[in-house]
């Protein structure tokens, strides 16, 4: 029998002739109030693994989604089949507002600067004291971008065993940075997961840093024993990751008050070019007020920028001007960033 009204689930539901002679558009629009809201844990060629309550469930992106991507530690509204039981496929309907995001560069494999990482609170920047060197300008590039986030950022200087902090710690002072110093021992021996989950707990944290500083050993000591990744796939032929995925995994943090590690393959470095001074310097606020007689748009590295007097008069410490230019300077993109 042949029923009326507006059913979703018609099927020869009737269309109004379309103006604009485009799509075809049916005035019965899904309704999503039954959607479930869920957390983006990782992307795999277009299909999402979302966390719905404690299930983990497959879905795609609605097409009126459009061009919009989702991406890792996104909050999305979800609608089908939530079970999470194997070839399920539920649809994201919609992208919730971000706290923050999270931009990776352009590069030889991607030309696109684009987010890879939603509603994190802090950028723990990892990096080795020795084999491979530690490289302070891409520290202070990582900085920017997490300052410029509104990210907190976190410096975990790893393989202590090979080489002291000291020179590193005294050049990141007097930022302020909170660091912690581990080694693979102390990760699974000594006390040093515990004093790195001491400052993710509670908190979404994307790691970053380049191949080889012991990332994967890290969070494998942060992340429950059943999620760990095996580390050292280096491929023979091509020098790179077995993983060459571009996208985020979202990870708990075992035993913690409700902490993420959001690990980030790939990530070589960070699209700077939008980045506001303005932004940057919120991170300094003993500088702050010293940009009141700055000349509009101040760049706080040019001749007029107001700061130099701010620190001549004593209000603030030199050395805080010149680390300011420093992670300014870094927006200027140079061979190998
Ligand atoms: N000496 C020393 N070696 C370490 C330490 N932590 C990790 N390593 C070694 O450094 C190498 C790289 O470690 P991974 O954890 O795979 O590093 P990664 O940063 O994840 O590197 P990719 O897998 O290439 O992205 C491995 O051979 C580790 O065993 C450490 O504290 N001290
Ligand atoms: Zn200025």
């Amino acid at each position: 029998m042949r029923r009326y009204g507006k059913n979703p689930d018609e099927d020869d539901i009737r269309v109004r002739p379309n103006r604009k002679g485009n799509r075809p558009r049916t005035n019965i629009r899904p309704k999503h109030e039954d959607a479930s809201e869920g957390m983006v844990l990782t992307v795999d060629r277009g299909r999402l693994t979302c966390l719905v309550e404690d299930r983990t469930v497959t879905a795609m992106k609605a097409r009126e989604l459009g061009r919009k991507a989702a991406v890792v530690g996104d909050r999305v509204m979800i609608v089908g089949d939530l079970s999470g039981d194997k070839d399920t496929l539920a649809r994201i309907v919609r992208i919730q507002e971000r706290s923050s995001v999270l931009r990776r560069t352009a590069d030889d494999d991607d030309p696109f600067e684009r987010v890879i990482v939603a509603n994190a609170d802090q950028l723990a920047i990892v990096t080795a004291l020795a084999d491979p060197e530690p490289r302070p300008r891409m520290i202070d590039r990582c900085l920017v971008a997490a300052y410029d986030a509104g990210l907190s950022p976190l410096l975990v200087l790893t393989k202590s065993d090979l080489a002291p902090a000291d020179d590193l710690l005294e050049m990141y002072g007097t930022l302020g940075v909170p660091h912690v110093v581990t080694s693979r021992e102390e990760l699974y021996g000594g006390g040093a997961a515990e004093r790195v989950r001491a400052h993710l707990d509670g908190k979404v944290t994307a790691f970053v840093g380049h191949s080889g500083v012991g990332k994967t050993t890290l969070v494998n000591a942060l992340v429950p024993e059943d999620r760990r990744r095996v580390t050292g796939h280096v491929n023979a032929v091509t020098g790179r990751g077995r993983h060459t995925t571009t996208s985020a995994l979202a990870l708990p943090l075992a035993s913690s008050n409700g902490g993420w590690v959001i690990d980030t393959p790939g990530v070589r470095s960070f699209g700077l070019h939008h980045v506001d001074p303005s932004r940057v310097i919120l991170a300094f606020p003993d500088l702050v007020p010293g940009t009141e007689n700055c000349p509009r748009a101040c760049s706080h590295d040019e001749p007029d920028c107001a700061l130099d007097a701010w620190v001549e008069q004593g209000h603030a410490d030199p050395a805080r001007l010149y680390s300011l230019r420093r992670l300014l300077a870094t927006r200027e993109r140079h061979e190998g960033d």
